[in-house]
């Protein structure tokens, strides 16, 4: 049987959110370990006042394709773009590229989502279920299809709390949803939101949720596979430890937390942390086409893409817990990023008061002094800003980080169990062998390098930064107290008491102290 590069030897593939995180390690992932790949097709749209062709451009120079531009300084020549704003109809495709796409393409790895939790419903359907249910129009028309690839996510389902590789019954029937959202205006659909998501907490579960279920409604006129991975975080190996680049899910908050900006989160400390790597989810991706393809199932497979069965770690491990420091202050204290406001220490708690006690103490308080010393200075005050925006996204992560899921993994591990040995190495998704303090290592250097672009060469300039952050705080302790027990000792006779009784016995501690020691000369 073939191989999974192979297989892949010869074959169009058209990648939708191919400029996404994820979209980008697929691209690259198939470009250096199936090099024989005939063409990429990348559905791209203009943004931000630069033209798709430039915007490919620049993608293909990002470091990420440093290995593949090593093997194949050509690469570019395989990769298509092709002009298309998923959320207009007929995806905004022209039908000169409509016709060319489904002349050739043999699989459809479908990457494109909004992955805000705040997106307004109706664009969150527009992008999530109606451009996936034109893409499925459009690969039906495609007359060499193998394989069609639906990146979902394990919380598309996280009002249940065990989750099997199935495809459940969908809240509401997405086309009525569709038609009913039609008529109404943006403010109506907000006041009716919550309604509608039930117990799921935003709008993307929701929506990547009735995306599944279209999906799975093509199941007998195409053959499908469906990928459900938890959340993402940077590579684990491929093609270099600690790659990401952006600040979704965990990065910004590693990030804030290494800035010395965030000290408190809510989260359960004894529940999994679900992390996935990327260079994981991708290795599953293009294994789950090349099964697809050559295996042709009779129903679309669904392979939740997680690590709390096989692997677990918990989020205690990850902030400081119980007074014992742990994987991602430490690994900032050790690689420290650039101008921190204050040492790297978060803490992670359940308790909801405790963490609004922390807020107000490790959060506004030195805001509010900082933004107090800005003003008087002269310059804009920007802290309390600073804080607000992070408090906003820390909200609404929390949902997922006080919870646990548990996700079962039989169609990962059969899929594992279908490859050849050498392309288990190749396209490795064995999350057993995943070292959790080494990869929370990387994944932190990671934000530094390829996030921040800080140079790795500043790291000694940062830590002299930090030894000035602790020498401020001491000597901002010591003041504080000394000041606090000046203010008692004026004006209490106890407090005074309590002074004197303490300097005494240090006195007579200190005679008695120098007296044995002569005694034992
Ligand atoms: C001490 C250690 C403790 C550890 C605890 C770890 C906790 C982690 C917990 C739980 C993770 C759970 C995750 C569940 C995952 C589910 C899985 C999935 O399937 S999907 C993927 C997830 N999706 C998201 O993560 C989107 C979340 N983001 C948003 O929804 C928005 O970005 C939001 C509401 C948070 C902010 O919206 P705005 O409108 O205020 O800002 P905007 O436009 O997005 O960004 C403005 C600028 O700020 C940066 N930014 C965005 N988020 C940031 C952040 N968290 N920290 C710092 N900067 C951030 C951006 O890069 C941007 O920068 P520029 O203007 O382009 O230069
Ligand atoms: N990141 C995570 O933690 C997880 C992600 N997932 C899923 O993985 C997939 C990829 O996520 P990720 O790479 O992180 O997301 P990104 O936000 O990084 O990428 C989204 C991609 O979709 C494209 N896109 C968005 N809107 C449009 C549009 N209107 N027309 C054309 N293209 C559009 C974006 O293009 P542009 O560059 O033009 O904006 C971008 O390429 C998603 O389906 C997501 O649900 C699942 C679990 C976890």
């Amino acid at each position: 049987m073939a191989s999974i590069a192979e297989y892949y030897a010869g074959k169009s593939v058209m990648i939708t959110g191919a400029t996404g995180f994820m979209g980008k390690v697929l691209v690259e992932k198939l470009l250096r370990s199936c090099p024989e790949v005939k063409a990429l097709y990348i559905l791209v749209r203009p943004k931000a006042g630069q033209s798709m062709q430039q915007r490919v451009s620049d993608m293909m120079k990002c470091k990420l394709f440093d290995r593949v531009r090593e093997d194949d300084p050509d690469f570019h020549q395989k990769i298509i773009p092709i002009s298309s704003e998923l959320t207009q109809p007929s995806l905004a495709i022209s039908p000169e590229d409509v016709q060319r796409l489904t002349a050739c393409i043999n699989v459809v790895f479908h990457c494109a989502a909004t992955i805000r939790f705040d997106e307004p419903l109706k664009h969150a359907l527009q992008l999530n279920v109606m451009a996936t249910q034109q893409l499925l129009s459009l690969a039906q028309q495609m007359h060499h299809l193998e394989a069609f690839i639906h990146i979902s996510t394990a919380y598309a389902n996280c009002n249940r709390k065990h989750i099997d590789e199935v495809i459940y019954p969908p809240p509401v029937e997405p086309r009525k949803l569709i038609e009913s959202l039609e008529w109404m205006d943006e403010s109506i659909v907000l006041d009716i939101t919550p309604r509608l998501i039930g117990d799921r907490p935003n709008t993307y579960t929701y929506t990547k949720a009735l995306a599944e279920y279209s999906v799975q409604q093509e199941q007998d006129r195409l053959p499908i596979g469906i990928i459900r991975p938890s959340i993402v975080g940077a590579s684990w190996q491929e093609p270099f430890p600690g790659w990401i680049d952006n600040f979704n899910g965990p990065s910004g908050v590693f990030i804030a937390a290494g800035k010395g900006i965030l000290r408190t989160m809510r989260a359960n400390n004894d529940a999994v942390a679900d992390l996935i790597p990327v260079d994981v989810v991708i290795n599953l991706t293009l294994a789950a086409g090349w099964y697809t393809a050559v295996h042709r199932p009779k129903t679309a497979l669904v392979y939740n893409c997680t690590t709390g069965g096989i692997n677990p770690f918990h989020w205690g491990e990850i902030g400081t817990y119980s007074h014992i420091e742990h994987h991602v202050m430490s690994s900032f204290k050790r690689n420290p990023l650039e101008q921190a406001f204050r040492r790297p220490n978060a803490n992670i708690t359940s308790n909801y008061l405790i963490n609004q006690y922390w807020i107000l103490v490790s959060h506004k308080f030195p805001a509010f002094i900082y933004d107090l010393f800005l003003r008087l200075s002269g310059q804009k005050p920007q802290m309390m800003r600073i804080f607000n925006r992070l408090h906003k996204a820390i909200s609404l992560l929390e949902y997922f980080s006080s919870q646990d899921w548990e996700w079962s993994s039989e169609n990962m591990s059969m899929l594992m169990g279908q490859l050849a040995p050498d392309d288990r190495k190749t396209f490795n998704f064995d999350v057993r062998q995943l070292n959790w303090p080494e990869y929370i290592d990387n994944y932190c250097i990671g934000t530094k390098k390829y996030v921040l672009n800080e140079d790795m060469s500043d790291i000694p300039a940062a830590r002299q930064h930090l030894r000035k952050l602790r020498n401020i705080r001491y000597t901002f302790n010591t003041l504080l107290v000394v000041f606090i027990w000046r203010v008692f000792i004026a004006r209490s006779q106890m407090a005074r008491n309590i002074w004197y009784f303490v300097v005494s016995l240090c006195f007579k501690f200190l005679s008695y102290f120098r007296a044995s020691s002569t005694l034992t000369k």
